[in-house]
Formats: structure tokens, C-alpha cells, sequence
């Protein structure tokens, strides 16, 4: 598709925000980019990932020699950015300028504090591990990517591809969930889609600093106050806090309150196509799922990938009356 799909804009109430320059197709790829800042999620995932390009160890790691935490997984990795980042600190700092306990593996953790732009990398998705206790392997501010804003309801969602081979694996990519008219601002969804009202009000408001009124929260927030047992989320948008020990799962909660006043009438609940149609139903990943870009003749492609566990799902498995549960990787 020819010309670039999106355009930085100064929106009210929103700060920066990007904007369909031209209108987009369903499965498009919109944005395509490397990391500006890449920095490890914590320092205890460093012995699991390549310090360097992040991707898991096949086999042994070799230690940063200066640091002794960091691991690589290969010479060209051992020799990029991580050592120069040693280097670059005592080239610029004297050693006795430096605070105690100074270390560019401190620094990285600092920096995974700036909750508000950086995207998880994640640790790959595996059945048997519970959406709670996945984790960020690394953090990464982009140049454009962070400029997009949030949405309840969202019209594209994000794909990382951290152990593909080769150069770019830290790249993001952008794609369309649906058609997009010129013009209409291009949003993701920071968390799970499935989370409750509630908390996602919580988490925009704590983490990113404003309320969303979006058109899904203001339907919801008329609906009879959820319950308050747990504070379900899944994130892996921007980014996910790790050393808490997670708190945060997947919560299955599609979320309008059953009995007692709730309907699940149309009206009440406008949105329950988006659901059957983008949110992952294979086994509780509750990744999104976008739809493949557009054939070369530019026809939909009508199968839909998710972001977070990978499953390919036909368009006439999710249109199906179970909703297909079943899956094209299966
Ligand atoms: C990743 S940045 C997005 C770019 C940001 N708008 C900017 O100007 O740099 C996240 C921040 O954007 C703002 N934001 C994102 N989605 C929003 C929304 N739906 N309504 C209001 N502000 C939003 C919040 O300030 C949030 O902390």
C-alpha cells in the first residue's frame, strides 16, 4: 500500500496522537519500526535473554564481562550495545562522579519506571503459564508507535516477534484490526481488551495519567458497578510493572454484570461484536486478533492472527455460533 498510513497531530485532552493519513484496509501493516530504547524489563531477566537483541538463549549465554549480570548470545551481540553502554558511562562520567552503585543495569531498571511510553516485549506465549505470571523480557520506547494513544475499543493492535531470526526482531508492527477512514485517529488498547471498566479506568488513570471516555467507557459506566474481586488484567501493551510479582491475569471477565439489572441486550452491550470478532477465545491469551494484511489483489485476507498466542483463526471459524474455538495452528 502506497504512502505512509499515519500522521503525528496535536489532539485535544490527548497530548500527540496519530491519524489514518489516508485510508487504511483491515490487516494493513501501518507502522513498521525499530526501538529508539530498548532496556531489559528487570534485572532478573537477564539470565534468561540475550542482553543484547533479547531473543531467549538456545544455548549458553555468555557473561558481560564488565557487569557479570547481562548474558549474550553471541560474539556480535557480545560486543554491542550493553558493553558500550559500560564504555560510554566511564568515557562521559569519572568513576568518583558516579553515585554509589551506579550501573547501566540499575540505569535500565530506572528507565522501565517510565511506564508511560515504552511497549513490552514479552516473554513468548506458552499455554501452561498463566497470563499473570508472563513477563516482560524488555521494555522499548519507539519513535511513532509511542505516540499512539489508547482506545477501549481499539482499531489496530501491535505484534512483536522477538525470537525471529535475524536483524529487526525488536521492531514493532503495527497492523489494522479494521478499515480505517482518513482522518480517524489510530488508537491500541494498552491492556487486555476483556478488562473490566473498573480497571481500566484504574490503570489508565494510575499509569498513564487521564480517564478515558472513550465510546466503550461511556457505555460502561452505566452499567451496575462491577464486582470488585480481583484487579484482572493482562498487559502487554505499554508497558507491565514485574517486580510486584504480577497481580495482573487475564481476566475473562466480559464484564457486564449477569442477573441483577444486567441485560445482555444489544443496547446495553454494543460492542459484544468486537469481541467475537478480536479478542483471542484459545485457551486464555485474550490477545487480540488482527486479521492478516490484504491479499496482493488487495481482497481481505480473512484470516486473523493473535498478537499475543500466535493462533490463525479463519474468518468463518470466528463467525461460526461457537465462536470456533478451534484453530488453523492446532
Ligand atoms: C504512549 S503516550 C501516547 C502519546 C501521547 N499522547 C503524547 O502526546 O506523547 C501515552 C499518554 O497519552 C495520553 N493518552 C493516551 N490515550 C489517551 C486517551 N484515550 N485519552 C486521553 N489521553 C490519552 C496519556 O497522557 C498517556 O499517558
Amino acid at each position: 500500500m502506497a504512502g505512509d498510513a499515519l500522521r503525528a497531530a496535536d489532539l485535544p485532552g490527548r497530548g500527540r496522537g496519530l491519524l489514518a493519513a489516508r485510508n487504511i484496509r483491515e490487516g494493513e501493516v501501518i507502522l513498521t519500526e525499530q526501538p529508539l530504547l530498548l532496556y531489559p524489563a528487570s534485572l532478573a531477566s537477564l539470565p534468561s535473554f540475550c542482553s543484547a537483541c533479547f531473543r531467549s538463549f538456545s544455548s549458553a549465554a555468555s557473561p558481560c564481562p564488565s557487569c557479570r549480570a547481562a548474558g549474550f548470545c553471541s560474539p556480535s551481540c557480545a560486543a554491542a550495545s550493553h558493553p558500550r553502554l559500560h564504555a560510554m558511562v566511564a568515557a562521559l562520567v569519572p568513576p568518583q562522579m558516579l553515585p554509589p552503585g551506579f550501573s547501566p543495569d540499575l540505569t535500565a531498571a530506572f528507565l522501565s519506571k517510565d511506564r508511560t511510553n515504552s511497549f513490552s516485549i514479552m516473554e513468548p506465549y506458552r499455554p501452561e503459564v498463566p497470563q499473570p505470571l508472563r513477563k516482560a523480557r524488555a521494555y522499548a520506547v519507539y519513535p511513532r508507535a509511542s505516540l499512539l494513544n489508547h482506545d477501549c475499543l481499539p482499531n489496530a493492535c501491535h505484534f512483536d516477534y522477538a525470537d525471529r531470526p535475524g536483524p529487526g526482531n525488536t521492531d514493532i508492527v503495527v497492523r489494522a484490526l479494521h478499515d480505517i477512514t482518513e482522518g480517524r485517529e489510530v488508537c491500541l488498547s494498552y491492556f487486555a481488551a476483556n478488562w473490566q471498566y473498573k480497571d481500566r479506568q484504574q490503570r489508565l488513570l494510575e499509569d498513564y495519567g487521564f480517564r478515558c471516555e472513550c465510546e466503550r467507557c461511556q457505555v460502561e459506566s452505566k452499567w451496575k458497578q462491577d464486582d470488585d474481586s480481583d484487579g484482572g488484567d493482562g498487559d502487554d501493551t505499554m508497558e507491565e510493572e514485574e517486580e510486584d510479582g504480577g497481580g495482573e491475569g487475564g481476566d475473562d471477565g466480559m464484564e457486564q454484570e449477569e442477573g441483577d439489572g444486567g441485560s445482555d441486550s444489544d443496547d446495553d452491550f454494543p460492542h459484544s461484536y468486537f469481541f467475537v470478532r478480536y479478542l483471542c477465545n484459545h485457551g486464555e491469551c485474550y490477545g487480540m486478533l488482527a486479521p492478516l494484511p490484504p491479499l496482493p489483489n488487495g481482497e481481505p485476507s480473512h484470516v486473523f492472527e493473535c498478537n499475543v498466542c500466535g493462533n490463525l483463526k479463519n474468518e468463518d471459524e470466528i463467525n461460526a455460533p461457537d465462536g470456533g474455538d478451534s484453530s488453523m495452528a492446532d
